[in-house]
């Protein structure tokens, strides 16, 4: 029967009206459900193609994998938003020490702000930069997030830095074991560059070259897709690390005033709703007398594009739970991978497609 449907009711349990949809981890209610739900028998239930033209699993090439399961059902993880200072010591030493509260408050996993160890500028990226393949004191940003995943037994995600590799500069983020040895590394693939009259012109591309691979990495917490900052502007990222089983996607970033009111929030709801995933990011602390002032406002987003937690502008570690389970609920209840049509969309995986990896 080509495109024909079934209706089946949902495993998930039927929500009540007036109850709330969703409840955010601060206590406040998001949403309610208008007490003028149709009756229970059509409402929440899945619609699942059977038999269908909509050949779903070729919505992406190669087929998506299915999600893995995850090594820890719940853990904690931590957004340590920090202040960025011109003095590299200085910020190598306090990211340190939120890695540590970080850990000592139960996180599993830290995620630490993009470029944390100098202030966010063309002309500062060339100085601050790491040789992080180098040997010695070549990086010692680098060095200690190695040397503090170890210690804490955690996961780092380790924001990003610029990196010296040759005569070239990357953005790049680092994501370190809990035996402090490195996991993987992200090199920023799309770079900022913007051009806003009046307000904003940037363009990292003026130092700064492009990263050539997408990154997922299986970790102690979870399969986590990195993306870095302007990374999280392309769905089709997104879309590719959670067709490659992606649990979480983390985005350290450092969003702009400008377009941070407008569009934080929204890309990093629309990136967790889109591919029913958890998304966190972790912004640099605002200050407002630096040469480049980022949006703040680190955030957890859950697989329903519901925000768990999200930090002011101000200097904070955030330490929330994430729920893998709620991955599953969410999938059941919307069954987007069975309603996609590869029929009549498809996104490639150029390397995935090439090599058959992850
Ligand atoms: N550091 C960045 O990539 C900033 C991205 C940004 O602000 C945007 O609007 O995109």
């Amino acid at each position: 029967m080509r495109g024909a449907l079934t209706i089946r009711p949902s495993s998930a349990p039927l929500l009540t009206a007036g109850q709330p949809l969703l409840r955010l981890s601060r206590g406040t209610i998001n949403r309610r459900i208008p007490a003028t739900t149709p009756p229970p028998c059509l409402r929440l239930t899945t619609a699942v193609a059977v038999g269908s033209a909509f050949q779903p699993d070729e919505a992406t090439v190669p087929a998506p994998l299915p999600l893995p399961v995850p090594p820890v059902s719940k853990f904690k993880i931590a957004l340590c938003q920090l202040s960025v200072t011109p003095e590299k010591e200085r910020n190598i030493a306090r990211a340190r020490k939120a890695i540590e509260e970080a850990a000592g408050r139960g996180a599993q996993l830290v995620l630490l702000p993009e470029i944390w160890n100098s202030p966010f500028s063309n002309d500062n990226f060339p100085v601050y930069a790491e040789d992080i393949e180098g040997v010695g004191d070549a990086a010692p940003s680098f060095s200690m997030l190695s040397e503090a995943a170890r210690s804490l037994q955690i996961t780092i995600i380790g924001g990003s830095i610029p990196e010296r590799s040759g005569d070239r500069l990357y953005n790049t983020c680092c994501v370190f074991g809990t035996d402090g040895k490195l996991l993987g590394k992200h090199r920023k693939i799309h770079l900022f560059d913007i051009d806003i009259p009046g307000e904003i012109t940037f363009k990292e591309s003026n130092t700064l070259t492009a990263g050539e691979h997408a990154t997922i990495v299986d970790t102690d917490v979870g399969r986590i897709g990195i993306g870095i900052c302007h990374d999280i502007r392309f769905p089709e990222l997104a879309i590719l690390y959670a067709a490659r089983g992606a649990h979480l996607l983390c985005y350290p970033g450092a969003f702009n005033i400008t377009t941070g009111s407008l569009l934080w929030e929204l890309m990093q709801r629309a990136r967790a709703a889109d591919n029913q995933l958890f998304v966190a990011t972790c912004s640099p602390a605002r200050d407002t007398g630096a040469c480049y002032v980022a949006w703040g406002h680190s955030t957890l987003v859950g697989p329903f594009g519901e925000v768990i937690a999200m930090a002011g502008h101000e200097e904070a570690i955030i330490v929330e739970e994430v729920d893998y389970s709620l991955i599953e609920l969410r999938r059941s209840s919307i069954p987007l991978n069975q309603q996609r049509r590869g029929d009549l969309y498809r996104l490639v995986d150029v390397h995935r497609l090439n090599s058959r990896g992850l």
